[in-house]
């Protein structure tokens, strides 16, 4: 098992790399793990995340991934010749399939529901189901295609766990230190919470690069996850 801070994963979602060295060197060794999105992917990011292996991080590429099979391969290919150490893809199966005869090592973690969307969402998108099944139908459909994990809510965590087994990786957004502001997350719990439902990993962006101290954000997100692995 990682130690706390591993299970932290600070999204780097700002515009441009100077943005996004500066708030690294802010960081510091208080941050081990580093997910780069589609904002920073575009303006560069893809470079950052070279120098963030380079320089001993963890670098998570999270850009959803989801086209026909043939191109989904080769894309997946393209960043697993970079070293990186998580890619999303969305958890269709024609996508997860493709992504994963194109991954090697690379792990691979399907995106089930955003963690923005409740049932209303699911039902204005045109989806039969609500979260809690959608959630659970794409979790064993990303077993059954050999994914190595799940993004998900923490909502969600507990009961699929349960369906999953212990080795599959669970990785949830939608965390917030109690009294934070969610934002556009509509299914979100406290960090504490989040590891103690079973995460894996906690992804977590707002709270900690748009705080006045984000260090001391990453610090105290990281002392919450000792404490509740310590008591658990
Ligand atoms: O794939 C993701 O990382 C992701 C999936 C999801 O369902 N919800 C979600 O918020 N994310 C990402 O997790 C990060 C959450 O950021 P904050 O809401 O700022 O903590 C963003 O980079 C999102 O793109």
């Amino acid at each position: 098992m990682t130690d706390a801070r591993d299970r932290l994963i600070v999204a780097l979602d700002v515009e441009t790399v100077v943005a996004a060295r500066a708030l690294v060197a802010t960081l510091g060794d208080a941050v081990s793990f580093y997910k780069i999105g589609m904002e920073l992917a575009y303006g560069g990011g893809l470079t950052l995340a070279q120098e963030l292996k380079d320089s001993g991080k963890r670098v998570f590429i999270d850009l959803k991934l989801h086209d026909i099979g043939a191109t989904v391969e080769r894309a997946t290919r393209q960043i697993a010749r970079m070293g990186m150490d998580f890619l999303t893809v969305h958890a269709y199966p024609q996508t997860m399939a493709a992504a994963r005869a194109g991954a090697g090592d690379l792990k691979l973690l399907a995106v089930t529901v955003m963690t923005s969307y409740d049932d209303a969402d699911l039902e204005e998108a045109g989806y039969a189901y609500g979260v809690a099944d959608l959630v659970a139908r794409r979790a064993r459909q990303a077993k059954a295609a050999g994914l190595d994990g799940l993004i998900l809510s923490p909502l969600e965590l507990s009961t699929i766990r349960a369906a999953v087994g212990p080795d599959m990786l669970l990785v949830t957004p939608g965390v917030r230190p109690a009294g934070a502001d969610a934002g556009d997350q509509k299914r979100v719990m406290t960090p504490a919470q989040a590891i103690a439902a079973s995460a894996n990993h906690i992804v977590v962006g707002r709270p900690i690069t748009r705080a006045v101290d984000p260090r001391g954000a990453a610090q105290a997100i990281v002392g919450e996850i000792a404490r509740e692995i310590a008591g658990a």
